[in-house]
């Protein structure tokens, strides 16, 4: 089967309602995040900081590169994967694309909450690039799912549900 790609801006629940899915679907699962950070043993703050946000964009992108010739697998992106087009393509190629929306004010909330986003400090930078991204998730996805007051498990049944009914179509 082909992947199933979420996409979506930081808090979106990418990370949280892919793993569900994955449990649910008997799919394998990655977390494009934990995966370079496993590689590189630093949090993504650190590769920010250290070596800075393009470093960690390529390091990105050469996981897409890879991700691109797998399947089976439910694929948890970061917030910012849109805006290389060359990653959206490759994981395109072999995957059904789920965009998670949200609300600003529930991604604030959430995103602020943890380390993992140096992109989510300020609230008017973190509107402004929500504003910038909104229509590149819109551009890449095959399917756009209103995440706003649903609980992790309803959302993860809806999105198998709707790449179910997707893929149904495509055949
Ligand atoms: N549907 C939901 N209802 C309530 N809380 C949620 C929901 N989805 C996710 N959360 C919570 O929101 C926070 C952010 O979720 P998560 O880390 O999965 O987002 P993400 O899209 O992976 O973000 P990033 O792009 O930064 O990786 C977590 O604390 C998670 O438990
Ligand atoms: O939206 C973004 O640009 C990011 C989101 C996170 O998932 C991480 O990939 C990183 O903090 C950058
Ligand atoms: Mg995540």
């Amino acid at each position: 089967m082909k992947n199933i790609v979420l996409i979506g801006y930081m808090g979106a629940g990418k990370t949280t309602v892919g793993a569900v899915i994955a449990s649910y679907s008997g799919l394998g699962f990655i977390d494009t995040d934990k995966y370079i950070v496993n590689r590189v043993h630093r949090s993504i703050k650190k590769i920010f900081e250290e070596d800075g946000e393009k470093t960690f964009r390529r390091m990105e992108n050469r996981l897409c590169r890879f991700l691109q010739h797998q399947d089976n697998l439910v694929i948890a992106t970061g917030g910012g994967v849109i805006l290389n087009d060359d990653n959206m393509w490759r994981l395109k190629g072999n995957s059904v694309v789920v965009y998670i929306k949200n609300n600003i004010k529930t991604l604030y909330e959430r995103a602020k909450k943890t380390e993992t986003r140096p992109l989510a400090r300020d609230y008017g930078e973190f509107i402004k690039r929500f504003v910038d991204r909104e229509p590149l998730y819109e551009k890449y996805a095959d399917i756009i799912i209103n995440a706003e007051y649903k609980s992790v498990r309803d959302l993860a049944g809806e999105i198998v549900f709707a790449v179910l009914k997707f893929n149904e179509t495509r055949i």
